[in-house]
């Protein structure tokens, strides 16, 4: 279990995420060294966490960012990350995003479908600018996650299918306010097996061979997100197996010469710094459940009532007391406001502060203020 200041908890309001920053600054380090590839550009997945004292952070540490939104977008550059360090993805970019990012110099914009491109190219010819892009594919890959969070098959609305690919590639090559630098996927996230990212590679050589045959060569590849966490047993595997991801990269994708490849990591950055501290309210006796009633609610932690995910629970205050059988819920009117059924816990008392281990992904930044609920703060911790 890990260990938590809980001295300090005393005088704090909950819920709030509690963001522990010497694993966060680990976790990088280790994305620094293990990604140590002058080809490799590494950025990360702001829909993962938006807070800026997180961000800050990343910046520092040299990673890019890949944003989904003018948003998010604009949270990058305030936390002082460069525009040419941003990719922009996403399926559904609003005019007044395009122009936004044309305006703040992105990098490169993930380009979804072919009436997105003409009308990139329409405002990058209005303002007198050349859009970078890359065209996002969908390779059709089984990621073996969660059905909602699978992106790359043929039936997921992301990316243009591959055998559209001729005709649009054709098209940019005759745009002029385009520049194609690459191509783009993302098969889906919270990919807990190597198998996916190999299939990946594989999808990725073919398509390559097939467009040097044709005389087209791209500058970058970008294989997206995805690499899953252990939410069973966060102290087992505090830092993910980065080691292992890039090199199945390394190993199986063959970039040619000057080629960069790029990633756009997430979850896999700040899941396993963040927990979600919360305070119990009530212990309630049922005829056939006892429930721990706690200050928290689906609203600042959605993940278990939208994908029945499982966040490990710990009672931090009696972690050695004996111990008993508790559904953990929420105070939200909803019944899918409800972490944990039947969770062993150590005896739960009124006041005790309980964790939602690995929560700093997807946690925060998917708060929202249902019910007319405050949202949750944050409180960082550097040991
Ligand atoms: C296009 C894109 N890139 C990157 C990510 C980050 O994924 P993850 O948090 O699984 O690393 C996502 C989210 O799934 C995404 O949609
Ligand atoms: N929000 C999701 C993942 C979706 C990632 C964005 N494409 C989660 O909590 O697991």
């Amino acid at each position: 279990m890990a260990r938590f200041p809980i001295d300090e908890f005393k005088e704090l309001a909950t819920p709030f995420y509690f963001y522990d920053l010497t694993l966060l600054d680990r976790t990088l380090a280790e994305i620094k060294r293990t990604s140590r590839d002058e080809r490799f550009r590494v950025h990360y997945a702001i829909k993962a966490n938006a807070n800026p004292g997180i961000l800050r952070r990343i910046q520092a540490s040299g990673l890019g960012v890949d944003a989904v939104s003018g948003g998010e977008i604009l949270a990058a550059i305030d936390a002082g990350f460069h525009g040419e360090q941003i990719v922009y993805a996403g399926v559904g970019k609003t005019d007044a995003e395009i122009r936004l990012a044309l305006n703040n110099g992105v990098g490169c914009f993930n380009v979804e479908s072919e009436p997105e491109l003409d009308i990139i190219d329409e405002i990058a010819s209005s303002l007198g600018l050349k859009a970078n892009i890359a065209l996002r594919i969908n390779p059709n890959i089984d990621a073996h996650t969660h059905e909602y969070i699978t992106t790359g098959l043929a039936e997921n609305k992301f990316g243009i299918n591959l055998d559209q690919l001729p005709d649009i590639i054709e098209k940019v090559l005759r745009l002029d306010h385009i520049n194609l630098s690459g191509l783009h996927f993302h098969i889906g996230s919270q990919i807990t097996e190597i198998e996916p990212f190999l299939m990946l590679c594989e999808t990725i050589n073919r398509i390559q061979d097939e467009w040097t045959e044709r005389g087209v060569e791209f500058k970058t590849i970008n294989v997206g997100g995805g690499l899953g966490i252990d939410y069973a047993d966060p102290d087992r595997h505090p830092i993910p197996d980065f080691e292992g991801y890039f090199k199945a990269f390394r190993n199986h994708l063959r970039l040619r010469p000057e080629q960069e490849l790029h990633f756009e990591l997430g979850r896999s950055v700040v899941a396993q710094c963040g927990s979600l501290i919360t305070r119990v309210l009530y212990v309630k006796e049922g005829t056939t459940k006892r429930f721990a009633i706690v200050d928290a609610g689906m609203t600042d932690l959605i993940r278990p009532a939208l994908y029945n995910a499982h966040h490990r629970i710990e009672n931090i205050s009696s972690p050695n007391d004996v111990k008993h059988h508790y559904d953990v819920v929420g105070p939200i009117c909803e019944s899918s406001d409800c972490f944990g059924k039947d969770e062993m816990l150590p005896a739960i008392r009124r006041g005790d502060f309980l964790a939602l281990r690995s929560a700093g992904a997807y946690g925060e930044i998917m708060a929202s203020q249902y019910n007319c609920r405050t949202l949750p703060s944050s409180y960082f911790y550097e040991k």
